[in-house]
């Protein structure tokens, strides 16, 4: 399949838009009727532009309110399809697609608009052109892709053939067996999208909400499935209509339109046979099983700080690396690589963002394979030189222009602890009961949330969870978790359209997105939570009305929530499974650490988050609470 893209999706100018789809690899564009009216150039200029960057026009649209039209209206609208002929010839283009009616002079009937569009493929015809009848979900007449069908089909003429748009199909939850009897040859052009579970009008939904495959909640792979049974092998083009990504950067938007195609067709691979002749396949995705390291990038500074925090939390210096100023700490499963190195990406990361988490490495089954499909996702990879005899671990760049490396069994690279560094001490210290990363909680700019949500799920065997709002007293944050089937790795994403929740002011202290805090979990965090004290550690306050509001809302005894709040722990309860939690102070940068305790727990705490939120807040906020 010839795997294309609208420009619509995408910010920018027409040149800047063609620009990025050209870089993103794709074989083809739709040109968006706006973008060339709005192009400083001749049609013949953008077609230069278009075919000089390996592109090809694969349809012009959207012509409107086309069919079933009275007199005088009828005449009108074929003059104006005769006018986008002549647009188009110049433009290099054969294919004019027409969306249904939504005009309230319309007049329905399958057979008034089956003439119209016999009509408009003769003309089309004669100028050696075609035309294809894509049923809006909100049509007048028209919303049904079976009727769009029949419209076609009675038609009947070459030059006239349908469009299927995955968003309009599946957003009315229309049947797609209807779609295996249609013969192959007469669609046109497949035009996907996929969008989140929201309960509204369809072209509101549509207009603002769509988002490429994977992102969102419709089943695209039914749809795919219902498609690849036509033998349909013609043009994909994703048409995307999103806020976000007119926000975003066109390039980076692009590619990620590409992986979502590229991932689409390889589940459809996958689950069928069905090969694209042109698509390498991809490696599966990567089986993960947890956190290996998670690494910050300090100075000298920085780091005699880190290592008093981690330290107090009951870290102890486990090894010093080989050859350059790293070293590595250790407690139960949890490995935290303190970077203060004076050449390299940690370096380089430091000067830019100060004490952060410059990396992370994740355990999966096979590190050489997930690297490898994370090239063909169009993923960047990522090398620096190593010492001799050190490890080379792959990676590939990830949020913030952070690493993700990957450490596997299969061919040793879980040695590297071993081989690259020198150990400091025994195992036998006591530490304070952290045996484990629970999760890692990253925060990024709204506008690239779907950017690596597709990232991780594109690339990792992951679920995704459903986005949830989160009250911060600046603002709202939305936040998603991805997730491993069993736990075991677990990652937030959030993001804030307002500048003043603590999401967004992490952005501006850290000068990019980043990993904002690390949860760690203990067996019993009662016991955690002591030992933190006792290391000297300063716990987040949490209000007293928060347990007074915890007593009646749960069953915990009194004495229970008064260990509670002797220990600023914050609690749910989901039918019999519990969780509990506790934060630290916010760091230098806006990082910091969270203890849980999960006891069959499989959430986040939602309900604790606005609490935790405002604490924070009141901690950071320039202007102190007023005195009582
Ligand atoms: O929102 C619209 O008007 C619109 C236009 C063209 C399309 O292909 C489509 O799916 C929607
Ligand atoms: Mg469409």
């Amino acid at each position: 399949m010839r795997r294309a893209i609208a420009t619509v999706c995408l910010s920018g100018t027409l040149s800047e838009k063609i620009e990025a789809i050209a870089a993103a690899q794709f074989n083809g564009v739709e040109i968006f009727e706006n973008d060339l009216l709005s192009f400083n150039g001749t049609p013949a200029e953008a077609r230069r532009m278009i075919e000089g960057l390996g592109l090809e026009t694969i349809t012009f649209q959207p012509f409107r309110d086309f069919e079933g039209m009275p007199e005088p209206q009828r005449s009108k609208v074929f003059a104006r399809a005769e006018r986008k002929f002549d647009v188009m010839e110049e433009l290099g283009c054969d294919l004019l697609m027409v969306c249904s009616n939504v005009s309230p002079d319309s007049l329905g009937g399958i057979e008034r608009a089956a003439a119209d569009f016999h009509e408009l493929g003769e003309r089309a015809a004669k100028r050696g052109m075609r035309v294809a009848f894509e049923a809006l979900s909100w049509g007048r007449h028209i919303h049904d892709y079976r009727d769009a069908w029949e419209v076609v089909r009675r038609a009947n003429h070459p030059a006239v053939g349908l469009v299927l748009d995955s968003f309009h199909v599946l957003a009315r939850g229309t049947d797609l067996s209807a779609i295996r009897s249609i013969p192959a040859d007469r669609i046109f052009l497949v035009q996907m999208a996929d969008a989140p579970k929201l309960d509204m009008d369809y072209l509101s939904w549509s207009r603002h909400y769509r988002c490429f495959p994977g992102q969102g909640d419709l089943p695209i792979d039914d749809f795919m499935l219902a498609l690849n049974a036509t033998g349909f092998d013609g043009l994909l083009s994703l048409e995307i209509f999103n806020d976000r990504f007119r926000a975003g950067s066109a390039r980076s938007v692009a590619v990620d339109g590409h992986r979502s195609l590229i991932v689409t067709l390889d589940e459809l691979r996958r689950r069928t046979g069905a090969a694209s002749p042109d698509l390498p396949a991809l490696r599966p995705k990567a089986a993960c099983s947890g956190v290996e390291f998670v690494e910050f990038a300090v100075d000298e500074r920085g780091a005699v700080d880190l290592e008093r925090t981690l330290s107090g939390l009951g870290f102890r210096k486990a090894g010093i690396h080989r050859s350059k100023a790293v070293t590595r700490w250790r407690q139960g499963d949890i490995n935290i690589v303190v970077n203060a190195d004076k050449e390299g990406f940690a370096h380089s990361f430091n000067i830019t963002h100060g004490t952060s988490v410059c990396a992370l490495a994740l355990r999966v089954d096979d590190a050489p394979g997930t690297v490898e499909r994370a090239v063909t996702l169009l993923d960047q990879p990522f090398q620096q030189p190593v010492g001799p005899g050190e490890m080379n671990i792959p990676a590939v760049r990830g949020l913030g222009g952070s690493l993700l490396y990957f450490v596997d069994h299969k061919t040793g690279l879980d040695r590297l602890w071993d081989v690259d560094f020198q150990s400091a001490e025994g195992d036998d210290f006591t530490g304070a009961g952290l045996n484990s990363v629970d999760h890692v909680s990253q925060s990024m700019h709204y506008d690239e949330m779907l950017t690596w949500l597709l990232f991780y799920t594109s690339l990792l065997d992951v679920r995704k969870t459903p986005v949830q709002t989160v009250i911060d007293p600046g603002g709202v944050v939305q936040s998603q978790a991805i997730e491993t089937q069993d736990g075991s790795l677990r990652l937030i994403l959030n993001a804030s359209q307002s500048q003043r929740t603590l999401s967004s002011r992490f952005l501006s202290d850290l000068f990019g997105s980043g990993v904002q805090h690390i949860a760690l979990a203990t067996g019993n965090i009662l016991a955690t939570v002591e030992r933190l004290k006792a290391n000297g550690i300063d716990l987040l306050p949490i209000p007293e009305n928060y347990y007074d509001d915890l007593e009646v809302r749960t069953d915990l005894s009194v004495e229970d929530v008064e260990r509670l709040r002797a220990s600023n722990i914050l609690y749910d309860k989901e039918g019999a499974a519990e969780y509990f939690q506790a934060y630290t102070r916010t760091m230098e940068g806006g990082f910091f650490f969270e203890i849980v305790e999960r006891r069959s727990y499989q959430g986040y705490g939602a309900v604790n988050a606005p609490i935790r939120l405002a604490s924070q807040t009141h901690l950071t906020s320039v202007t102190a609470p007023p005195e009582l």
